[in-house]
């Protein structure tokens, strides 16, 4: 899909504070995908959509997980995590993309995974790091992201298990996977 068609199709999904993040993702992520060799178009375009699903009712999005039988465990965490899923569900039924790459770094753009793929690491960090980002730790995230991807993701992830952790909140137990995966795997990770 062009990308000027991608971003009309969002921009009526989102407030305007939530599109400006979504552009910001956008050029972040080619930016990621020409320094990491990932497909630059794909990349493009699972930024554009990563948010699609954002304001969403719970109630839509709960039906969604159920209906295409997603982790049930999302279910008893915070709903801020379902939109992620949702949206790659939502992505390929109304804006009509099919690319299983694209769709998948929608997946996993929030929780991260074990074994993520090039494309789902780029959309993650470019969420974490967008220029409009501010908070603490983001700026060494930045600094990492120049010389090294995996490092780059394992200190996001690790922030925001930490943040979590902080405030007292749950952490959904595929970002403990994921941060376990990074530390074992290391760069085949
Ligand atoms: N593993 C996790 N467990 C619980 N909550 C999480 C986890 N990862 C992220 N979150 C929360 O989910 C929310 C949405 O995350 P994300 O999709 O990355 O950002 P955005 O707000 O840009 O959509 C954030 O508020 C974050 O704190
Ligand atoms: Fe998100």
């Amino acid at each position: 899909m062009e990308r000027n068609r991608a971003l009309e199709l969002v921009k009526v999904q989102l407030t305007d504070k939530r599109y400006a993040h979504t552009l910001g993702v956008m050029e972040t992520a080619v930016m990621l995908a020409k320094r990491y060799g990932a497909d630059v178009e794909k990349a493009e375009l699972a930024a554009i959509f990563h948010d699609y699903a954002k304001f969403r009712s719970k109630e839509e999005m709960k039906q969604i997980l159920i209906d295409e039988q997603e982790d049930v465990r999302l279910l008893g965490f915070h709903h801020e995590l379902w939109h992620a899923p949702a949206g790659a569900v939502l992505v390929r039924k109304e804006a009509g993309v099919n690319d299983e790459e694209v769709l998948s770094a929608i997946r996993w753009h929030t929780t991260g995974r074990p074994g993520m793929t090039l494309l789902e690491k780029i959309v993650y960090l470019a969420d974490y790091i967008e220029p409009g980002r501010r908070f603490p730790g983001v700026d060494d995230v930045r600094t990492i992201a120049e010389q090294n991807l995996n490092d780059a993701v394992l200190a996001a992830v690790k922030n925001s298990i930490l943040f979590l952790m902080g405030k007292k909140q749950p952490v959904f137990p595929v970002t403990m996977d994921t941060y376990n995966d990074f530390i074992q795997n290391g760069d085949d990770g």
